[in-house]
């Protein structure tokens, strides 16, 4: 894959990096994507932002906000360049990335947005709310996932950039999977949530 351009950042910007997701629970995979883009887009801070309701997957019981919450300041409290926004959860009603993009630059005026996406999350991007203003508050970064093919294909040229990050194959799906079945998840999540998991009977009865 071509490594694309690191887009430039406005004068005296910072650049804040974005990680959307349901964190049902985190794992690896999201932790690895962002420290990787981090790097390569020489981001000051990654923002890890749960869903509140995740309206695509209101098919699927989602673990409540509050766990998959703090699983992920679990997994992130050791890396001085990782965050954690409540501002999906605590906006209430579905989670749609145009709210979460616009109230982030309402707080953070002073940063440039990169907003950070798997394949498979990019590939559907076009169905999510307002989607052609999306590329307007926030540069899209879009990270290979082992299973999905990673493309811009109808997305607007110089919103997106590309990249491959280390291949990890976890879901969080495979994860919760493997707890109901009482196989470990040790090293596919951080050690704390595998803690927290079983402090709280997550996953248990599905
Ligand atoms: N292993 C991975 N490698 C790269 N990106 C990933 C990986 N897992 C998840 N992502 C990306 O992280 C973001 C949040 O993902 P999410 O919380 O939905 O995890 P998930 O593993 O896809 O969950 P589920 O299996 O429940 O759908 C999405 O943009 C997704 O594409
Ligand atoms: O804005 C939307 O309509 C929209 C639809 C589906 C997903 N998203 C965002 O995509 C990110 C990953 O979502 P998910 O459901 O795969 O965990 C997360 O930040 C979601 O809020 C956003």
């Amino acid at each position: 894959m071509g490594q694309q351009e690191v887009p430039t950042t406005g004068r005296g910007k910072r650049r804040l990096g974005v990680m959307g997701g349901t964190f049902d629970p985190i794992h690896h995979g999201h932790l690895v994507a962002a420290s990787e883009v981090a790097a390569l887009f020489h981001l000051d801070e990654v923002v890890f932002v749960p869903t509140g309701q995740p309206w695509q997957k209101s098919h699927k019981a989602v673990s409540p906000a509050e766990d998959r919450y703090l699983m992920t300041v679990i997994a992130t409290a050791s890396n001085p360049q990782f965050s954690v926004s409540r501002i999906d959860i605590d906006r209430g009603g579905p989670t749609y990335t145009i709210d979460t993009l616009r109230d982030l630059r309402a707080l953070n005026t002073d940063s440039d947005l990169f907003f950070i996406t798997g394949a498979d999350a990019l590939s559907q991007i076009l169905t999510w709310r307002d989607a052609e203003e999306l590329f307007s508050l926030a540069h899209f970064i879009g990270v290979t996932r082992p299973g999905h093919d990673l493309t811009d294909d109808g997305l607007p040229k110089g919103g997106v950039s590309l990249v491959e990050v280390p291949a990890l194959a976890i879901s969080s799906t495979d994860c919760r999977a493997r707890v109901a079945q009482g196989d470990p998840v040790w090293y596919l999540v951080p050690d704390g949530v595998v803690r927290y998991i079983d402090k709280r009977q997550l996953y248990r009865g599905e």
